[in-house]
């Protein structure tokens, strides 16, 4: 393992300025997010769709570091015979892959979920270096409930992101660590913010019993903030000043970046959040974004599956793009949001 390039990898994912694009979707998210638009989830409007975002200039050449692909992405090419991962590394930005086969039920915790993809995990890790992916990602789901996350939950599936990212980093790939904790429910930020710190602790205390290298991966935790069904909504800044505090006491400043998952908030509320925490530095790790939703949402309404759409798709993409950007550095203000409009 070379860790001088894990950690320079590591270091341009969460460059102040650029985050990451999570275009990972599994294919039944994928079909979610088409149905929503009215597309047919098919493999040609699958690779049509992640090629117009890959093409878009402005977003993927400065405001973009790294893209995670499927699987079935990263072995796409283009009508021209072009890999989709070309188009990602002709823009300047790192692909990346998500290795996690999914979920499954955790035998006697009711409710609970692992994720699996371990088996063979070495070799496939392997194919996807020599196709070009610099860092994966593994995601483990923790929802909260009555009665759960059980200690059972949060320990197997630490263990497991400590199996898979050490994995990684033997086959010198950075490993995007993925523990969520779901916003779904009624819990209030306080709830949320206990869980978190048990599950980021319990994941970090398995890093190390399994020697991962803390200066080679990324981190991409929720943030603590309130369930989606709660009466009492914190504000963006308790948002910010808790989840700064929250990632503090458990995340070593050794960690080279800290990326969010967006897990359902608005496209605003994400940019928002983000850029309220950088008000509160100086802070020990680079933050930034690594969103799904809330970097696709808009330039999925506009594409809508229409060739003649694609440079609204583009200016769409780009736009949230921009306003994450400004906002890994604190530079956002919601005025740039309606000028857009
Ligand atoms: O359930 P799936 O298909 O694995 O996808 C989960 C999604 O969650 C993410 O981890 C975060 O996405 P969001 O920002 O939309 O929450 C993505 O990387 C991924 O596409």
């Amino acid at each position: 393992m070379n860790l001088t390039e894990l950690n320079r990898i590591a270091a341009a994912m969460v460059v102040p300025g650029k985050g990451i694009l999570a275009a990972d979707e599994s294919s039944g998210t994928i079909k979610k997010r088409f149905d929503a638009i009215g597309v047919e989830s098919t493999e040609t409007n699958r690779r049509d769709y992640r090629e117009m975002l890959f093409r878009s200039k402005e977003a993927m050449s400065q405001y973009i570091s790294g893209v995670i692909l499927y699987d079935e992405t990263i072995w796409q090419n283009v009508a021209d015979g072009t890999p989709l991962v070309k188009l990602i590394e002709q823009s300047g930005a790192i692909p990346g892959i998500k290795v996690d086969e999914g979920t499954q039920a955790l035998p006697m915790c009711p409710g609970e979920l692992v994720t699996v993809g371990l088996d063979k995990l070495a070799e496939r890790l392997k194919k996807y270096y020599e196709r070009g992916a610099r860092f994966a990602k593994w995601r483990a789901v923790i929802d909260i409930g009555s009665g759960i996350p059980s200690m059972t939950a949060i320990s197997v599936n630490a263990h497991a992101l400590a199996r898979y990212a050490a994995l990684c980093q033997a086959a010198q790939i950075v490993p995007i660590v993925e523990p969520e904790v779901l916003m779904d429910g009624d819990h209030d930020i306080d709830r949320c913010y206990e869980v978190t710190q048990r599950v980021l602790s319990k994941t970090f205390q398995e890093l190390r019993v399994q020697r991962v290298a803390l200066e080679g991966m990324v981190l991409k935790p929720n943030m603590a903030i309130s369930g989606k069904k709660c009466a009492r909504q914190a504000s963006v800044e308790e948002v910010a000043e808790k989840t700064v505090r929250l990632l503090k006491t458990c995340v070593p400043a050794a960690v080279p970046g800290i990326a969010f998952l967006s897990g359902g908030q608005s496209d605003e509320e994400a940019t928002a959040h983000l850029n309220a925490m950088h008000k509160l530095g100086p802070l020990p790790w680079g933050l930034t974004f690594s969103y799904g939703r809330a970097l696709q949402a808009a330039p999925q309404k506009a594409w809508s599956g229409k060739a003649e759409n694609v440079a609204a798709g583009q200016t769409a993409f780009s736009h949230r793009a921009r306003m994450n950007g400004l906002a890994s550095k604190g530079e956002w203000q919601s005025s740039l949001e309606k000028k857009a409009a």
